[in-house]
């Protein structure tokens, strides 16, 4: 091959031999073995393509290099176990040897996913005889050889790696992000994203090499990025039953996630006991499929106005179009297509980054529901004053000095009987208005019972109380007046308590709730004796107290 300043790429077409089953590749560094390679070459089996083999293969690359100095040879196979390849030249007579492979590389120039050997040139226009041997478990695409120059291969190398290990590094710290979450909630689809982050990112590092070479296995880790791929979808599709609430708001597609995931879980476990080229089909058809699913549920989501979908949407359409690349440019059928591991990283990192921000929308999600629910859960839905629930809430954080003004409709149910209920309704409405028009800068208004209102009033000292009670006392008569001139019967019976007569809010307000009864039972009946006037016995209190 006459080396040109272009694309230097010898496609794998009859490129490959087989090597003899006879001949023992597993002690690589006896030159010897490369002399009995060399010697079978006439009779070697041409290989059509090494797409889909298994075992050792062998081929001789003469290239014509133009320049003197270092030049690259990069195996274009994701997968290798033993690697071997020596050079010689008419210049240099005596073979140089390199060992290559995920299992070993640390000879030859550190690249992810792929494996480059050095070759060195002293001369201009040198002829390079290349021997080359490899041999994996499976090949599952075709194996290309490509030849740069250093400047070329640094400049691949750089983007290569780079692009890989930040890609692989924010996998795991999305996937670590959302196990913190999870620690902090425990809410299962904090769980599920966390699976289906962390196989992603944890399936790159394994397919890449790179777990190979920090943690120095003594087996090819590379093939577990495939194996460990249908794990990730079984989280995947928990984790958008989650995002999505399938199990209460879309029941049929809850069941076949349930099932899709189930199904890519027993896959999963099953692939490793498959020929690896099957695994490898089985993985991309998967990734596939689901690409395919992601964005029909993403698009479908989004037309019913679920926003949680617009991450999950941009993230699977970005690496739907990297795969797909992906796929073409390890088919061999659109030629060669730089940077196709590098370009589904990047991609898949952006995915992941997506699908966190559809996390944080549930979260979100959830704490407008929560709040929401919590404003429901105190609020009078027809006067909008907080409830009984929001008094017992308001009275657990109440100062030292305080009056409570407990309060009961007068009237109301003959209101009711005579003018309907929509007229009680009014009258139970304009007296909550009052109330608050009234009382709004000094304390909270409550409806604490069909017509009773509760209002607590803060005093600033001790000695404010009395004030604060008696201006309860003018204020209540007007309402009364108030009401009274708009409903002939209306009127309110109230009992004023203050936090110098109780130990505790609760013992105050059943204070109030007692002198309000006695107001009732007075006004009913003006000339009973048997209860005592509450203006006056409330008084009685503060004159106590003051002393
Ligand atoms: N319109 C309306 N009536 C209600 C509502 N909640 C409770 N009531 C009615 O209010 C009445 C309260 O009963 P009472 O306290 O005996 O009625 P009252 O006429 O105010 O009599 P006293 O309190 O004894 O003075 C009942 O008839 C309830 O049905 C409501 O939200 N709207």
């Amino acid at each position: 091959m006459q080396l040109s300043d272009g694309n230097n790429t010898l496609v794998d077409t009859n490129l490959w031999h087989a090597l003899d089953d006879s001949v023992d590749v597993t002690n690589l560094d006896a030159m010897g073995k490369l002399e009995r390679i060399k010697s079978t070459l006439q009779n070697a089996r041409v290989m059509p393509s090494l797409g889909g083999q298994t075992g050792a293969y062998f081929t001789k690359v003469t290239l014509n290099i133009p320049q003197k100095g270092q030049y690259f040879v990069i195996v274009n196979a994701n997968f290798i176990d033993i690697g071997l390849v020596s050079y010689s030249s008419s210049y240099q007579p005596t073979p140089t040897f390199q060992v290559f492979s995920q299992l070993e590389d640390d000879s030859t120039p550190p690249l992810l996913h792929f494996q480059a050997i050095t070759v060195q040139t002293a001369t201009e226009n040198e002829q390079v005889d290349l021997w080359l041997l490899v041999k994996a478990k499976q090949f599952p695409t075709p194996v290309s050889l490509s030849i740069l120059d250093s400047k070329e291969f640094y400049q691949y190398q750089k983007f290569n790696n780079g692009i890989s290990i930040a890609g692989v590094t924010a996998m795991l710290i999305l996937s670590l992000l959302a196990v913190l979450i999870y620690t902090g909630t425990r809410k299962r689809v904090a769980l599920t994203c966390a699976g289906y982050l962390g196989f992603h990112g944890v399936g790159w590092a394994a397919a890449s090499g790179m777990l190979n070479d920090i943690f120095d296995f003594p087996f090819n880790s590379s093939y577990g990025g495939i194996l460990l791929f249908p794990f990730a979808i079984a989280c995947a599709a928990q984790f958008v039953s989650d995002l999505f609430e399938c199990r209460t708001d879309h029941k049929k597609l809850f069941t076949f996630l349930k099932w899709l995931s189930v199904t890519s879980f027993i896959l999963g476990a099953a692939m490793w006991f498959m020929p690896f080229t099957l695994a490898y089909l089985l993985s991309h058809l998967l990734a596939m499929f689901w690409i395919v699913l992601t964005i029909i549920i993403g698009v479908g989501m989004l037309k019913k106005r679920d926003f949680r979908a617009k991450y999950f949407l941009v993230g699977n359409v970005l690496y739907s179009m990297t795969l797909g690349y992906y796929i073409a440019a390890h088919s061999q059928y659109f030629g060669e297509l730089a940077y196709s591991e590098s370009a589904v990283i990047f991609a898949l990192s952006l995915d992941c980054l997506c699908i966190l921000l559809c996390l944080t929308e549930w979260f979100k999600l959830k704490q407008k529901e929560f709040t929401r629910n919590q404003y429901l859960s105190r609020i009078d839905s027809m006067t909008q004053l907080g409830n009984r629930f929001s008094l017992s809430e308001c009275i657990q954080q109440i100062p030292d000095c305080y009056v409570i003004v407990y309060i009961d409709l007068d009237g109301l149910k003959s209101i009711n009987d005579r003018s309907g209920h929509d007229e009680g309704d009014k009258l139970i409405v304009k007296t909550a208005s009052l109330l608050q028009q009234t009382f709004y800068s000094l304390g909270d208004v409550f409806r604490s019972g069909g017509d009773e209102f509760v209002v607590v009033l803060k005093a600033t000292s001790a000695n404010s109380i009395k004030n604060v009670a008696e201006n309860a006392f003018a204020q209540m008569s007007e309402l009364s007046n108030e009401l009274g001139k708009q409903w002939r019967d209306a009127g309110v019976s109230y009992g004023i308590a203050t936090s110098l007569e109780a130990k505790e809010p609760s013992e105050c307000i059943s204070l109030a709730d007692k002198r309000m009864y006695q107001h009732k039972a007075k006004s009913k009946h003006p000339h009973s004796h048997k209860t005592l006037n509450p203006d006056f016995a409330v008084l009685l209190a503060l004159t106590w107290a003051s002393l």
